[in-house]
């Protein structure tokens, strides 16, 4: 923004300068009576955003000072919308009295929404997280580090991690923040919806950082929290903590620990990786079906986010993965002897769940003190049921380590949902200034001053009757009005019947007021009921979340065990409707399925066809030929995704499966080109080979999917050979390869530890059927010809596209992949040799009916045929043959 020349400018647009040079980038919203008023180019960005109408408030150097505003009761889905765009939003509320004051009103910025920052139900979705990310590099023992530290504030999680550089991007796509914070002097891009703000770089300055935490954590020193060998990352932690308290305007008492993520928790899952599987994210359209959105039974709000944080954090370590497998097991089984059918335990689970809070967010809420009265309301409806829910737990279901612990994590004190019942009221108000938020029988002061407010008519009629009688005055009578408050009026007949104690308050033609001592104290105590009620009230909830606070790690940790219990029971609910089993984790580098599906594909069509697969240090590597539909992308995904969920400790869709350790999984299937990033198909395609080559090991798995397509077949298939050849001999890693060029099919031979199999298809009157059957052995043929018939290329070009492919097949025509490797094949079994195993019928009638029809052309001597001979012949053969 130019800044204006504040010199001939009124005292309001002096104090909202001053405000807005404080907001910095932010757009600041200033609020004046009912509205939150934009100016300048805060009001132009404003209205191009939010399509407000743009007007103009007074003048700033003779030219018309542009404003925009929102109504402040409509407040949050305006900035639902400019978050959701990425911008930063300072709230500046009026905290002076306007009554009191001199000039403008008081006014200060009470926090800054930004993207990251979010507490608010109302701004937030209800199943993601939505964390910030700080990132800071340095050299430290000469080598560069990348540092990583991220908070989600809405449940008070506050990690670091630190990597090499090369690993960031990765790092950061697993972390998934909305906003992502930078030093001004290493601003970095990152791919997707994520919003980058910038701070000065001494922010990130180790003294700086290290202060900045031990403050916050009221520590000495920072060795507790075991941070010693990631000092990049606590330099972005110190910065992050500086950037969100200033957001908040206040302390962050939720954020108690800071835990460092090292490498070798996680199964690494590279970006390209996460979006191939479609972990939550499906590939194609927005709505369509994605892993944790078939498996989202979860009944709360935080279950479905831990469950989507698990599906993106698989783990390497087999003790928690079983753990959580030992949980949905104990949930499937039930308990065989209370006379239940065994599974009702777990639907009787989940209904109760359902009736359970964001109390992960509440917790968030009442630690920043922003918590709304009917939170609390249901947070003491949700503690009201804990006793019933461990009940049940307890009994339904067979007594696992883990689900004591559970257990013990859902039982809070007693004080904290005593202290909600006797505080907040059945039903509260919304807001707190709106009164009727605190129960009844809480404080003895608001109880008066509720019913002095209230009561005001009994005790009128009271003091009428007693007044008449004192008086004798019998038409007396006691009445209010705004002007004048509460006054005895007595006809002008009867006035010099009133006592000496009646002072006269207005005259009127007929009749007299007056008050009396009695009615003045009266009237003072009830016209400042209300206000003082109200007050009151506001006083006695700040109380609450006084004596609340120290119950926060608690509450915090009882709504974790929900959300782990909802996410657990979603899964096996999943499980047994679905018929997965339990994997058996080892620590073998192994991935051994029997009849495995697709996760996602087998709920989507009618007859899913099961398949086998055995990857192990001796067959480490499946050549997957096979038509193009056949299914290998399928197959390769299926086998990635029962690995995947193995290792988050879920049942797997499969009749058994055996996983071992896994460190990644790589994917490289398919392409899309990266044209904002300025990389063609094949670029991306051999950028993303060249990161498995050089990080995957013997217990990575890794999916490669038709590489080397993008370029001439010589380039590509020599590229593709070499590739696998060193990934099966030198990174020695489970591999799934998927090939077109069938001379891959040969590795098998060549080198220790692959295996061909094949997608099986036949041929029937009506065209190719796809089998959808992973077969030992390589595929015999591509039927290229067939697929493309039934994708509808005209009859005509089908034809011709037969009559070229048997010509070259007639001709004996080597193709060049076969020359290219015709020194390989010298050690392998020769084309006409290799074992087809596509065992169908129609493939061996198409080459009786092919070498039929090179005989009958091999007969033809076309330089001695005349035009009109030759045009018979082809007639003749055209009969024969076709
Ligand atoms: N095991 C299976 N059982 C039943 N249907 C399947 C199976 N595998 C795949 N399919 C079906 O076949 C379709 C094509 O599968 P997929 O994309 O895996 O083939 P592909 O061999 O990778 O093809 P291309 O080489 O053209 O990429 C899928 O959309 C799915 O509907």
């Amino acid at each position: 923004m130019t800044t204006p020349d504040t010199s001939n400018h009124t005292p309001m647009m002096r104090q909202y300068l001053a405000l807005k040079k404080e907001a910095g980038p932010h757009l600041l919203f200033y609020r004046m009576g009912d509205f939150y008023e934009m100016f300048y180019s805060d009001a132009e960005r404003a209205a191009r955003l939010l399509n407000l109408t743009l007007t103009k408030r007074g003048v700033s150097n003779g030219a018309p000072i542009p404003m925009a505003g929102v109504p402040f009761h409509a407040m949050e889905g305006y900035l639902a919308r400019l978050v959701a765009l990425g911008e930063s939003v300072a709230i500046c509320e009026q905290i002076g009295d306007p009554a009191a004051s001199k000039g403008p009103v008081e006014r200060k910025i009470v926090r800054i929404v930004t993207p990251g920052t979010l507490t608010d139900d109302a701004l937030l979705p209800a199943k993601a997280d939505r964390q910030i990310a700080a990132l800071w590099t340095a050299r430290i023992n000469r080598a560069e580090r990348g540092g990583i530290a991220w908070m989600n504030l809405a449940n008070g999680d506050f990690c670091v991690t630190e990597c090499a550089p090369e690993m960031l991007d990765s790092e950061l796509h697993r972390i998934a923040p909305a906003e992502l914070l930078c030093a001004e002097s290493k601003r970095t891009r990152l791919d997707g919806q994520v919003a980058i703000s910038t701070m000065p770089d001494w922010h990130f300055e180790a003294d700086n950082a290290r202060r900045v935490l031990q403050a916050h954590f009221a520590v000495d020193s920072l060795s507790s929290f075991d941070l010693d060998d990631v000092p990049a990352a606590v330099c972005a932690a110190g910065a992050l903590l500086h950037y969100v308290s200033q957001t908040q305007a206040q302390s962050l008492s939720h954020i108690q620990s800071i835990r460092v993520e090292r490498p070798g928790t996680y199964v690494v899952l590279d970006p390209v990786t996460r979006k191939n599987l479609e972990l939550s994210q499906p590939l194609g359209s927005d709505d369509g079906p994605s892993l944790f959105s078939i498996l989202d039974h979860c009944r709360t709000p935080m279950g479905s986010r831990l469950l989507r944080r698990w599906l993106h954090h698989p783990l390497r370590d087999n003790q928690p993965a079983q753990a959580r497998l030992n949980v949905i097991e104990a949930l499937l089984a039930g308990q065989g002897n209370n006379g239940l059918d065994a599974t009702a335990g777990l639907d009787t689970l989940q209904d109760t769940l359902e009736r359970y809070p964001d109390i992960e967010r509440i917790a968030t809420r009442i630690a920043l003190r922003s918590v709304r009265p009917r939170e609390l309301a249901s947070l003491r409806d949700a503690l009201a049921l804990l006793p019933a829910l461990r009940q049940h737990i307890g009994t339904a279901f067979d007594n696992t380590p883990e689900l004591n612990g559970f257990l013990q994590r859902l039982d809070l004190p007693g004080e904290l949902a005593g202290l909600l019942q006797n505080a907040i009221d059945a039903e509260p108000a919304l807001m707190v200034r709106d009164g009727g938020v605190i129960a009844a029988g809480y404080d003895a002061e608001l109880d008066e001053l509720r019913r002095l407010a209230s009561d005001s008519g009994e005790f009128l009629l009271e003091l009428e009757a007693r007044e008449r009688e004192r008086t004798g005055i019998a038409n007396l009578r006691v009445e209010y009005n705004r002007v004048h408050g509460f006054f005895i009026e007595v006809t002008r007949g009867q006035a010099d019947k009133v006592p000496a104690d009646y002072r006269r308050r207005q005259t009127l033609k007929n009749a007299e007021r007056y008050i009396t001592p009695e009615l003045k104290t009266w009237e003072d105590k009830v016209l400042s009921a209300k206000d003082r009620s109200l007050s009151r009230e506001k006083w006695l909830f700040e109380q609450v979340l006084d004596q609340l606070a120290p119950f926060a790690a608690q509450l915090s940790s009882c709504a974790s065990a929900l959300a782990e219990i909802d996410a657990l029971a979603a899964l096996a609910e999943h499980a047994r409707s679905n018929d997965w089993v339990a994997p058996q984790l080892t620590d073998a580098p192994e991935i051994i399925i029997e009849a495995g599906r697709h996760p996602v594909v087998e709920r989507s069509i009618e007859r899913f066809t099961p398949n086998d697969c055995e990857l192990e240090t001796a067959q480490r590597m499946l050549l997957i030929t096979g038509p193009n539909m056949g299914g290998k992308s399928t197959y390769m995904r299926q086998i990635a995704l029962i690995a995947l969920l193995a290792r988050v400790g879920s049942f797997v869709p499969a009749r058994s499966a055996r996983v071992g350790r896994i460190d990644r999984i790589f994917t490289r299937i398919g392409a899309a080109d990266d044209l904002a990033g300025g990389r063609s198909t094949f670029m991306m395609e051999m950028t993303e080979a060249a990161a498995i080559l050089a990080a995957s090991t013997p217990h990575s798995l890794v999916l490669m999917d038709e590489i080397g397509r993008g370029t001439s077949t010589y380039d590509g298939l020599a590229l593709a050979w070499a590739i696998a050849h060193r990934l099966l001999t030198h990174n020695q890693s489970l591999t799934l390869f998927a090939t077109h060029y069938f001379e891959m099919t040969r590795l098998a031979a060549e080198a220790d530890g692959a295996a061909n199999v094949h997608l099986a298809a036949a041929d029937s009157a009506s065209g190719i059927v796809f089998l959808h059957e992973v077969r030992p052995g390589p595929a015999s043929r591509s039927y290229g010809i067939q697929v493309a018939q039934r994708a509808g290329i005209p009859p005509a070009v089908i034809r011709h596209a037969s009559r070229e492919l048997s010509r070259l097949e007639a001709l004996g025509a080597p193709t060049p992949q076969l020359d290219l490797f015709a020194e390989a094949a010298a050690s392998g079994p020769a084309p006409a040799d290799i074992d087809y195993a596509d065992d169908d019928a129609g493939g061996t009638v198409q080459d009786e009916r092919l070498q039929a029809l090179v005989h009958s052309l091999d007969e033809l001597d076309p330089d001695q045929m005349s035009p009109r001979e030759a045009l018979e012949a082809l007639y003749r053969l055209r009969a024969e043959h076709l």
